[in-house]
């Protein structure tokens, strides 16, 4: 007999208070290993909360378990080999240079005091190629564009190898053949090491090209979960985001989301 392998991610029962005020509260969902979660929602869902509480970074109930190991129990260390986190507008180091901030993507795989070796020189190598950044390695964090520097976060999470990856708004600055190129970098690793991935996508279309299933924020509470076309109707998004679409299906039945211009608000309020 097989054994099933265990989830990628399973979130129970997650709360989050930020300033003693309820921002994420009651969120469940599981993704299996090498599958892809988007959360989607309006402004101040909830998103990059949760994502954070899934990161181990902010104070939260509930249990967050990847890969079958609860990550509550674990040292920073520990995490940091299990999941890797992109914020969306992450601090860099404006004097170090590309490859030395992605080298620091190794150090949760090191011994301590030890310094990195050649197979972690040959991870960052690998990875600033496939981000595209290889002739970047020299330059200094301050002197890349926008888009460099987003590229730049991720190759740091990718070099930590991590079994699970949280990315927030993973292409907000990047044109839109890096963003593909971004995406189906990522889309690849899973596919082939089984990496599980979550995000956080304000484009409706990409989420439902890329995830395998949604989960819709909205005032912190899961408002809806699904496969792509579960989630992402006119109706859903005319009721939570106050906006008027049309939302077709793509050849492998995706939706397709069409924003429509003029008229009345779509919720009518
Ligand atoms: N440090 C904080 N202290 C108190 N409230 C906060 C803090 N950070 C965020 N919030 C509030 O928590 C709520 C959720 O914010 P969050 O950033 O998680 O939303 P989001 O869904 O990611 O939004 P967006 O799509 O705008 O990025 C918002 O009402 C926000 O104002």
């Amino acid at each position: 007999m097989t054994a099933v392998a265990a989830p990628g991610l399973q979130v129970s029962g997650v709360d989050v208070d930020l300033e003693r005020r309820p921002v994420v509260r009651e969120v469940s969902c599981t993704v299996a290993q090498g599958g892809w979660l988007a959360l989607i929602g309006p402004n101040g869902a909830g998103k990059s909360t949760l994502l954070r509480a899934l990161a181990g970074l902010l104070p939260h109930r509930g249990s967050v378990v990847v890969d079958g190991t609860d990550v509550g129990r674990l040292r920073a260390r520990e995490r940091a080999r299990l999941i890797g986190y992109v914020p969306q507008a992450p601090l860099l180091p404006p004097d170090m240079t590309v490859q030395d901030y992605v080298l620091l993507g190794r150090t949760p795989h090191l011994g301590y005091l030890a310094n990195p070796g050649e197979r972690d020189r040959a991870a960052t190598r690998r990875t600033l190629d496939a981000l595209d950044l290889g002739r970047l390695a020299e330059r200094r964090l301050s002197q890349l564009s926008g888009g460099e520097r987003q590229r730049a976060a991720l190759a740091r999470a990718l070099a930590q190898e991590p079994r699970l990856l949280l990315l927030d708004e993973p292409t907000s600055a990047l044109d839109l053949g890096h963003q593909q190129h971004v995406l189906d970098l990522v889309d690849g690793l899973r596919r082939t090491e089984r990496l599980t991935v979550v995000t956080t996508l304000h484009d409706l279309t990409t989420a439902a090209q890329y995830a395998d299933r949604l989960v819709l924020l909205h005032r912190g509470r899961v408002e809806a979960g699904g496969t792509p076309a579960e989630v992402v109707t006119q109706d859903v998004i005319a009721r939570v985001y106050d906006a008027r679409v049309t939302v077709t299906s793509d050849p492998d039945g995706r939706p397709v989301v069409t924003p429509l211009r003029g008229g009345p608000p779509a919720s009518g309020r």
